[in-house]
């Protein structure tokens, strides 16, 4: 028999869903593993008061209200001369100019008396007696008289009084995390010192005896460790506690130890390597056995293998092992889910449409995230790869392309939802 005689035994055909996920497995979709995560984890973390200079980055514990109204009272918001409306002013004008001014800080004090023109510079709080001003540029002064020729409305280049926000209002909500400009509004309405929820404390280690410290080894056959000095990072800019666990051996019972560790000094562990199937797979296998695992295989690429567990009341992410995977569970997942564990608000990252550079035929069942930056066209280009060990595309990339689940092409030109790095607070 000849080694191309086909007549041997029938080689069955290529199923047309041969890439469909692997079935017998329940795929957590996306979404659901989202809402699982919003529903079940509660804020973890205490509170403190803290400065207003020290509280950006920082989640409020209750709801701030305005302690005084911005402005607080009606005032000038140019540089010019005011006087009191009224409707008879028809036509040009000429008003007296009164002795004196208003400035920022250093008020009228007076009534202005009434058909008279006052100078008053931005800021300056309107005396009695005045609603209204010109800017300097449109009014002619000349032997003590302040011309102009047009009336403008009643109120014109003035802020009323509580106008931005009014005493007793509410400024912030509970759950907010603090940034520059509310920072701003807080002490423009007289908000000194806040409380704050404690910085969540967020563990981080990573597993498996193939990893070494960068340039620890030339060895080809170990792996530098970049998941834990990236996850540290990250964490560092979501401004909470980074607590770097170190490496830990693929044994069950350093795993133990490690998790127990964990737990005496953070709120929530994310450890990363050994969350997949195989042999050496030991963090699944010990969520599995001993810390009520939840969610474990997701309809996500990368990351399917994220294990959403609890060991002994402390959250735990047991984040893909490959670096990409790693990084998008972290910012799809964990994110979210950390903020609600520091009582913050649950948040959707913010994405828009734009035309694709790219061409993909993309399978289906699972929601993909793909290395994506903008063109100079705001098109979006995709990486390359999609090698979930491709370190280098995470930072080619500014943010994802994210694919739905159903099935489908994507050709040049086709809409596209780009979640920009931003979106995820980095
Ligand atoms: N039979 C199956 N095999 C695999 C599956 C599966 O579902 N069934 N999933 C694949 C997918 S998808 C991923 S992602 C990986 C992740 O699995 P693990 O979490 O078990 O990761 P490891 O096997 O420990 O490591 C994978 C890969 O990443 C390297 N790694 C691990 N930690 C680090 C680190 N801290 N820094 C840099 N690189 C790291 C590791 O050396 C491996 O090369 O499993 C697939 N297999
Ligand atoms: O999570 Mo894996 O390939 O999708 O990296």
């Amino acid at each position: 028999m000849s080694e191309y005689d086909d007549t041997g035994p029938a080689v069955p055909p290529l199923r047309d869903d041969c890439f469909a996920l692997p079935a017998g497995v329940h795929w957590m979709p996306v979404e659901e593993t989202l809402a699982l995560l919003r529903a079940r984890l509660a804020p973890v973390t205490g509170e403190e008061e803290v400065a207003l200079d020290a509280a950006d980055g920082r989640v409020l514990a209750g709801p701030v209200a305005a302690r005084r109204s911005n402005p607080p009272a009606a005032n000038s918001a140019v540089d010019g001369y005011g006087f009191a409306w009224h409707d008879g002013m028809v036509g040009p004008q000429s008003l007296p100019l009164a002795e004196g001014r208003a400035a920022a800080g250093a008020p009228y004090g007076r009534r202005l008396e009434r058909g008279a023109a006052l100078r008053v510079l931005t800021g300056a709080v309107l005396p009695e007696g005045m609603d209204t001003v010109l800017l300097e540029e449109d009014v002619w002064v000349e032997d003590g008289r302040v011309v102009f020729d047009g009336l403008p409305q009643r109120g014109a280049n003035t802020r009323r009084a509580g106008e931005d926000i009014e005493i007793g209002a509410p400024a912030l909500g509970a759950g907010r995390l603090v940034r520059p400009e509310d920072i701003a509004l807080l002490a423009a309405t007289g908000t000194a010192r806040l409380t704050v929820r404690r910085r969540l404390r967020v563990g981080v280690l990573s597993t498996g005896d193939e990893l070494a410290a960068p340039g620890e080894t030339t060895d080809p056959a170990r792996t530098y460790d970049a998941n834990r000095p990236m996850l540290l990072a990250i964490l560092a800019r979501w401004g909470y506690v980074p607590v770097d666990l170190g490496h830990v051996p693929d044994r069950r019972d350093a795993l133990r130890d490690a998790f127990d560790a964990a737990r005496a000094r953070c709120d929530v562990l994310l450890s990363s390597g050994g969350a997949s199937a195989g042999d050496e797979d030991h963090v699944s296998a010990i969520l599995r056995a001993e810390a009520h695992l939840t969610a474990w295989r997701i309809a996500v690429k990368p990351g399917r293998p994220l294990a959403l567990a609890m060991w002994r009341g402390m959250p735990v992410f047991g984040l893909p092992g490959n670096p990409v995977a790693a990084f998008t569970c972290t910012l799809v997942f964990a994110r979210p889910a950390l903020a609600q564990l520091a009582g913050g608000n649950w948040s959707v990252p913010a994405g828009f449409t734009v035309p694709a550079a790219f061409e993909k035929t993309k399978k289906a069942g699972r929601r993909e995230f793909l290395r994506a930056r903008l063109t100079g066209e705001g098109h979006a280009e995709v990486f390359a790869s999609e090698g979930s060990g491709r370190i280098s595309g995470l930072g080619w990339a500014g943010g994802f392309v994210e694919l739905a689940e159903p099935a489908g092409t994507v050709a040049p030109g086709d809409p596209v939802r780009f979640v920009p790095y931003g979106s995820f607070g980095l």
